[in-house]
């Protein structure tokens, strides 16, 4: 079985100490860092943007994964993109001219990836499967960190699972929201690959077997 990727979310560190904590995901198991950005309007909090890149740029040595739950996300993707993102997530509801955007986002060097709102069904993306590297499935609604897991999630991604495999793509399926070694597991078998995990990897008493047991979710737990 095929170990699943993590990305620990930036949003639920402490801010005081950011680079302790980026230093502490450089030492774990954790395939990605994800960058959250909320502009107020297209989700109702703001979080951070380019001086806080900066900061993760300098200090964490994972690659970024940088998600844009802002409107108009055509705006950025450039000041993104070279301030050091590897994935830029643009949400599905916020662009019109989707094949657009993420069209662009491939030419400027980075990973392309959509993500969808709970509300928003995975058929939408059937014509941009070959634009698309990566689909960030919201399991809550964004805007903020520590909520419950939405369950009507395990049945949209064994759903888009299917879409992808009925299409040969080969896009990632990535999952967001109320992630822990609870919910992992099941998530995997429906077809997850990478797991977005906030204040179940810094709620932790240790991060560090957090985000081990994370990467360890594929496997059946011992009693
Ligand atoms: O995008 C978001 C929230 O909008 C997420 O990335 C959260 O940061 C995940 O936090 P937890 O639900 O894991 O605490």
């Amino acid at each position: 079985m095929i170990r699943p990727l993590i990305a620990p979310s930036l949003l639920a560190a402490n801010f005081a100490n950011l680079q302790h904590d980026l230093e502490m995901i450089n030492d774990s198991e954790a395939d990605y860092l994800h960058f959250d950005v909320m502009d107020g309007v297209f989700v109702p909090n703001i979080s951070f943007g380019f001086p806080v890149l900066e900061v993760a740029r300098k200090h964490s040595k994972k690659p970024l994964d940088v998600h844009l739950m802002i409107t108009d996300p055509d705006r950025y993707i450039d000041a993104f993109a070279e301030g050091g993102a590897t994935t830029i997530h643009v949400h599905y509801e916020a662009c019109t001219h989707l094949h657009r955007t993420l069209t662009h986002i491939r030419k400027m060097g980075c990973r392309a990836g959509v993500a969808l709102n709970p509300h928003t069904p995975v058929d939408g993306l059937e014509d941009v499967l070959e634009q698309l590297d990566v689909v960030l499935i919201m399991s809550v609604n964004p805007g903020f960190g520590g909520q419950s897991f939405i369950p009507h999630t395990f049945r949209k991604v064994a759903k888009l699972k299917q879409l992808l495999t009925d299409n040969r793509a080969s896009t990632l399926i990535e999952i967001d929201g109320g992630i822990s070694i609870k919910n992992a597991s099941a998530l995997l078998s429906a077809g997850a690959d990478i797991l977005v995990a906030g204040s179940s990897v810094f709620g932790a008493q240790d991060p560090l077997e957090a985000i081990r047991q994370l990467k360890n979710s594929h496997q059946p737990m011992v009693a």
